[in-house]
């Protein structure tokens, strides 16, 4: 799923597209209207909204999170977890930082929501996020979960790297990458798939395989491995072919 905000001759024009990424079926581009955005030009269309347009981090990311809580609750119903909890893996970003805002909307939207937050940042932001999910008794958890416990989970949300990723994960984050890779949980990415190159895609020795990819602005290249929509409604549930 993507949300764009399509920044054009000026026009500041907010839409929602959404991507699925079929696994063992042929990526399908159905127009070609979208502008795929290398890794440079995800960070300048940034730099242009607090600079040029003089939005706030917290304004943005505030449209972010709650943009991808209300894509995740569209396309899966709190009958279809039946109380499972959907995980949110936080990293130390701006992604990260999506993932807690998701969070905090998820939450609000009667889902059984925990966040992962294993690197936290030590700025305001940061802080004052993550005490507003603490408030709204959304479950911070210190450890991953055990192979025990994963039928307790009904989805992981990925918001640990987002476009400034640069490849490969570090040793902190391995534990966390094997556990979105392996668990059998359906993940959700937010803008980029972890571990993901942000322009080429999925790493040659295997990356994590979301079944659901939501873009922020613009989906970038790594996008293109994603069954795409690109029509006018906000938010569409996308069949395999
Ligand atoms: N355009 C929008 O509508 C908005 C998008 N937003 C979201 O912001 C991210 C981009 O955020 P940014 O803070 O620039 O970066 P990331 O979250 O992708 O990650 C940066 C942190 O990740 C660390 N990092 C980078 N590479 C690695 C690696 N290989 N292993 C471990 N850690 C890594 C990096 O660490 P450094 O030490 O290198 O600094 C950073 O800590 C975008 O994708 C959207 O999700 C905003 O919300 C604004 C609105």
């Amino acid at each position: 799923m993507v949300l764009i905000h399509f920044l054009s001759k000026n026009i500041f024009r907010p839409s929602i597209n959404l991507t699925f990424r079929h696994i063992n079926t042929k990526t399908v581009t159905l127009f070609n209207m979208v502008k795929y955005l290398t890794q440079e030009e995800a960070t300048n269309i940034d730099v242009q909204l607090f600079n040029d347009y003089k939005f706030s981090v917290d304004q943005l990311m505030e449209l972010a999170g709650l943009s991808c809580a209300h894509a995740i609750a569209k396309s899966y119903s709190k009958e279809q977890l039946s109380n499972k909890y959907i995980i949110v893996c936080c990293g130390p970003g701006n992604n990260g930082g999506d993932g807690l805002v998701c969070a905090r909307h998820l939450k609000l939207f009667g889902y059984c929501t925990s966040v992962y937050y294993p690197k936290r940042t030590d700025k305001p932001l940061y802080h004052n996020l993550t005490h507003q999910c603490q408030e709204m008794n959304i479950l911070i958890i210190d450890q991953l979960p055990n192979e025990a416990d994963y039928d307790k989970y009904g989805l992981i949300v990925d918001a640990l790297f987002g476009f400034s990723f640069k490849p490969p994960v570090r040793s902190n984050f391995v534990p966390v990458m094997d556990f979105m890779k392996c668990s059998k949980i359906p993940v959700i990415s937010i803008d980029i798939p972890s571990g993901w190159d942000v322009e080429k895609g999925e790493p040659e020795e295997g990356g994590i395989k979301p079944e659901m990819l939501i873009s922020l602005t613009a989906p970038k290249l790594c996008a293109k491995q994603f069954t795409e929509y690109q029509g006018t409604e906000c938010c569409v549930l996308l069949k395999p072919n």
